[in-house]
């Protein structure tokens, strides 16, 4: 489904976000992005988003090479796509139905489709008994599950998220978790870039780790203690995590 060769992104300023970073994950799959701050995690989702486009090397996705999208076909293109910020994004003047309902608005569904789809979409994140609440008055927990549903509602192929235990506790990252690999199991393939080693650990799926913009390891479908060692033994992302 993904299939990056060799790219690079080097933003203004000459600085190398990305360096020759080659990897592919297969339709289904569930990987997991990590490094320390500034490895490129977030880099890696925006090319996949075409919120940035590759400097060099080539980028597919379902077969389509993202640098020949062009900027008007962008909005059809991410229709395939979900996206889960760690800053939520939600509108805070649209209660938690209108939040959920925009993507699908943007693409032209039916009213009443829309509905179904919104309430199917907040149930799955428990949350069908808020739909009429304003995201200020919801928790953080609440609100990344409010993000969650958007992402979803549109029943997109592909779900990236940036951080999305973040903000969150123990727990309430759990509860994520398991929601990420709930839409796994139905199909959906999953990218999550985290520093989260422990979420890491508990999901035992793929890790790919960057560092200073490359790619240093790819575990494969690895056991989770591997993944976890790996990652811990990376002594820029430890230095972020003790801070
Ligand atoms: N628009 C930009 N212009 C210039 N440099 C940028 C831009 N966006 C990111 N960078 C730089 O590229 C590098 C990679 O950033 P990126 O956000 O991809 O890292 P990250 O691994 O997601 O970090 P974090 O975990 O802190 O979010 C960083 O050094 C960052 O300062």
């Amino acid at each position: 489904m993904i299939e990056f060769s060799h790219v690079s992104k080097r933003y203004p300023g000459e600085y190398d976000a990305l360096r020759d970073v080659s990897f592919r994950v297969e339709r289904g799959e569930m990987v997991f992005i990590t490094g320390h701050s500034g490895a490129g995690k977030t880099t890696l989702l925006k090319l996949l988003s075409l919120i940035e486009r590759p400097t060099r090397g080539q980028a597919l996705v379902n077969g389509k090479n993202l640098s020949r999208v062009t900027t008007w076909r962008i909005p059809y293109y991410r229709r395939h796509l979900g996206i889960v910020f760690q800053n939520y994004k939600l509108l805070s003047d649209r209660t938690v139905y209108d939040n959920v309902a925009l993507p699908l608005v943007v693409s032209g569904v039916e009213e009443r489709e829309i509905g179904k789809r919104v309430r199917a979409a907040l149930d799955k994140v428990g949350l069908l008994d808020k739909e009429r609440l304003y995201p200020v008055v919801l928790s953080g927990g609440e609100q990344q599950r409010v993000g969650i549903a958007r992402a979803i509602v549109h029943k997109p192929a592909l779900l990236l998220a940036d951080e999305p235990t973040g903000n969150l506790d123990a727990m309430l990252s759990d509860e994520l978790l398991d929601l990420f690999l709930d839409f796994n199991r139905h199909g959906v393939t999953v990218l999550i870039a985290t520093h989260d080693l422990r979420l890491i650990g508990r999901a035992g799926r793929r890790v790919l780790m960057l560092r200073r913009g490359e790619l240093v390891e790819d575990t494969g479908p690895a056991p989770p203690l591997a993944a976890l060692q790996l990652a811990a033994g990376d002594p820029l992302l430890r230095a972020k995590r003790d801070a």
